[in-house]
Order: C-alpha cells, then structure tokens, then sequence
C-alpha cells in the first residue's frame, strides 16, 4: 500500500510527532511506502513531495513545527457547499499510485478529509489543532502546549503586573472557540477569563477588574483573539489563507477602555503565534504519535473515512462526518464553574 501524508491549516505542535508515529507504524511494522508532499496541498498540485521512511523521521518527536510545512493552499477548486469537479484531482492522485491520504489538520482540513471520502477517495484524518475545537475527539495535539505557554505568559504577567500594581491583560488565539483561554486562565488564577463563546459587556469587565482592585490586588485579565466585546470580534487588515477576516487585537482595544474606565493603568499584550512554536509537551507528543500510529493501523484495515479520535485515553477511529460540520464550543456549565470565581 502506498499512502500520502500531508498538512493542512494552521501547524500545531506534535505535527511531527504524528508523522513519525504514522511512519513508523505504516512503513516499518506493515510494510507500506509512504510520501510527504511539502506544504499542503500545494506539494500534491505541483508534485513536490518527499519519500517517508525510518531515517527520514528520526528524533522527530520534539521538534516544534512540521517538517512537510502546511498551507491553506485549497485541494481543488470550487468554494464550500458548491458541487466539485474532482477529475483533475483523481488524475494527479492515481498518478502519484496512491492508494490512501493521511490529513493532518483541524476542522478544515478534516471536512476536505469528508469530502473526498464521500467522492471515493480513501482518505483518513489527523486531528490536530491548538484551538482543541474539533468535535468527536477530547483533545487534539497542540492545545496543551498552547496552554502550556500562555499559563507561563500569564504567570509572568503577574508578577509585573503585581510590581506595578497595573490590570495586565492577555490575548490568546481562539477563533471560535475559547479552550485556551479558559484553561490558560484557570492554570495560571486568571481574575477574568473572556470566551468567544460568551459575550460580556466592559461594564462587567470592569467591574470585575475593580473589585480585584478593591481587596488589593492586580488583575490578570485573558482574552481569547475571538472574544465579542459588547458582541463585535476585533479585526485586523486583510484576510487569511481561507479568505477569512484576520482576528487579533481584542487586548489592546480592550485595556485602554478597561484603564478609562476604571482609572487602574492597564497593559496589553498579544501572545500570536508564540503558541504554536517550540517543541511539544509530552502529553501532546505522546497523543500525537499514539494518532500516527492508529491512522496506520486504520489504513491497513482500510477504515477509510474515519478520524483517529482521543476518547477517554483511548484512540478510537470515528467517521469524519461525526468530526466536522460542528466546531466544538466551550460549554455553558465550564464557563459558569470559572465565572463564579472572576472579580
Ligand atoms: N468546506 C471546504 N471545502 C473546500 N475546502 C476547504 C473547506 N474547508 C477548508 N478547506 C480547505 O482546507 C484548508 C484548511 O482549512 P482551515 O484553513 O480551516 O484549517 P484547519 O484545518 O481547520 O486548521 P486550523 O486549526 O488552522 O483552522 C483551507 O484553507 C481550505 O483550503
Ligand atoms: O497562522 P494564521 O493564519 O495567522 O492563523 C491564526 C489562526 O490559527 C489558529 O491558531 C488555529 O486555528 C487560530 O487560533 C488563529 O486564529
Ligand atoms: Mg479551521
């Protein structure tokens, strides 16, 4: 069997770790040949890829990034929801002698992972993500290195903050979906954690960051990127890759209105993309390579069409169609069990 490897989306650490967990599994314990093409799929367009075997993976499990690079490059033309014309793609496919794709990625790149399947492509999906906002699946790789860093971030927010007697407050990512946020804050004693899941108005934030004040401590104030103030996400200029508006800046619109609101001198800071550089913590290495491994497995028993999935402490493989159309969303009762805590 002969399978094709890439990345797409965002990279998100343990990108590596899942690729030598796949390679080791599928070329050295089953036999098969497998290819990497380099930058997602702009690698399988342009015939870019390389050869995946033992030597190529070694003491890859550390290393932060991904070796193969990942693009929002698109797979084949034609926009969401619009019928698509695989021809040209098939051709391409059935000339590299493939006979499954392994995608590594996050909600995105597993609905592409659905849609070939559905079109006859056997295709099997990587979970990965540091947003950790892919339904069907616990955790994906990268959040808890994600979380990781921004727990450090804040712990060291803190003690500049409490120097200055000063509101620190902390952008992370988070598109949608405010896991970072949430549990970054509830790591590091976060005073106020805000979500894209659950709007609050700058009254509220402030009054929260007052009576922190009141009984004479400094505020640490987390916000993820897709945070609605008063119900708007803060964008930038431009769009992405997807054609999407880029997010980022919540944080710094928010601290001057928190310090005129509230007279407390208040400071920004946006963590970007420190987030998903660096090599992976061990929790998301060893989840990463245990979902290499079992989509190896998954092509050898030819379960195309499925996600290998973290359930429990379980890696179970579930149909893509479960994993995609339905980011999942911080629920109402985990935001509630922080909130009363905030102020
Ligand atoms: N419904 C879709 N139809 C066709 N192509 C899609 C669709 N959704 C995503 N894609 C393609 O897959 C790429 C990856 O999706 P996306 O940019 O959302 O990343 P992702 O896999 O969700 O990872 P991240 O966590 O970084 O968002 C997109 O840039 C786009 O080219
Ligand atoms: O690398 P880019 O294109 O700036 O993407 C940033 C986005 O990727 C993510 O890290 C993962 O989806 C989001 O949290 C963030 O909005
Ligand atoms: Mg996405």
């Amino acid at each position: 069997m002969k399978l094709g490897v890439l990345c797409s989306g965002g990279d998100s650490p343990g990108m590596n770790a899942a690729i030598r967990g796949a390679v080791l599994r599928a070329v050295d314990v089953h036999g098969f040949e497998m290819i990497g093409f380099m930058d997602g799929w702009r690698g399988f367009h342009e015939g870019d890829w390389i050869a995946l075997d033992r030597p190529a993976v070694r003491g890859l499990s550390p290393l932060g990034g991904v070796i193969l690079g990942t693009s929002r490059v698109p797979p084949f033309a034609g926009r969401p929801g619009e019928e698509i014309d695989l021809s040209d793609f098939r051709a391409r496919y059935d000339a590299y002698g493939l006979d499954g794709f392994l995608l590594i990625g996050g909600n995105g790149t597993q609905t592409v992972a659905s849609i070939l399947s559905d079109h006859g492509v056997p295709t099997i999906g990587l979970p990965k993500t540091i947003d950790n906002d892919l339904s069907a699946t616990d955790y994906t790789f990268g959040f808890d290195t994600a979380v990781s860093i921004a727990a450090e971030a804040i712990d060291r927010l803190r003690t500049t903050g409490d120097s200055h007697r000063r509101c620190m407050v902390l952008e992370v990512m988070g598109r949608d979906a405010g896991w970072i946020a949430l549990h970054a804050g509830m790591a590091g004693g976060a005073q106020v954690s805000l979500l894209p899941e659950f709007p609050e108005t700058l009254e509220q934030v402030c009054e929260w960051v007052t009576s922190v004040r009141d009984r004479g401590r400094s505020s640490l104030v987390v916000v993820a990127e897709g945070f609605r103030l008063d119900g708007a996400a803060v964008t930038r200029e431009g769009l992405d890759g997807f054609g999407r508006p880029r997010l980022g800046g919540v944080a710094e619109v928010l601290a001057p209105l928190i310090e005129a609101e509230t007279g407390i001198e208040t400071r920004a800071t946006v963590l970007g993309h420190v987030q998903r550089g660096g090599s992976p913590t061990a929790f998301d290495r060893v989840l990463a390579t245990r979902t290499g491994i079992a989509a190896a497995d998954a092509a050898l028993a030819e379960s195309w069409g499925t996600m290998a999935a973290l359930q429990g402490d379980q890696i179970t493989m579930v149909p893509l169609a479960d994993a995609v159309g339905r980011l999942k969303t911080v629920p109402a009762d985990r935001y509630a069990e922080a909130r009363l805590n905030f102020g």
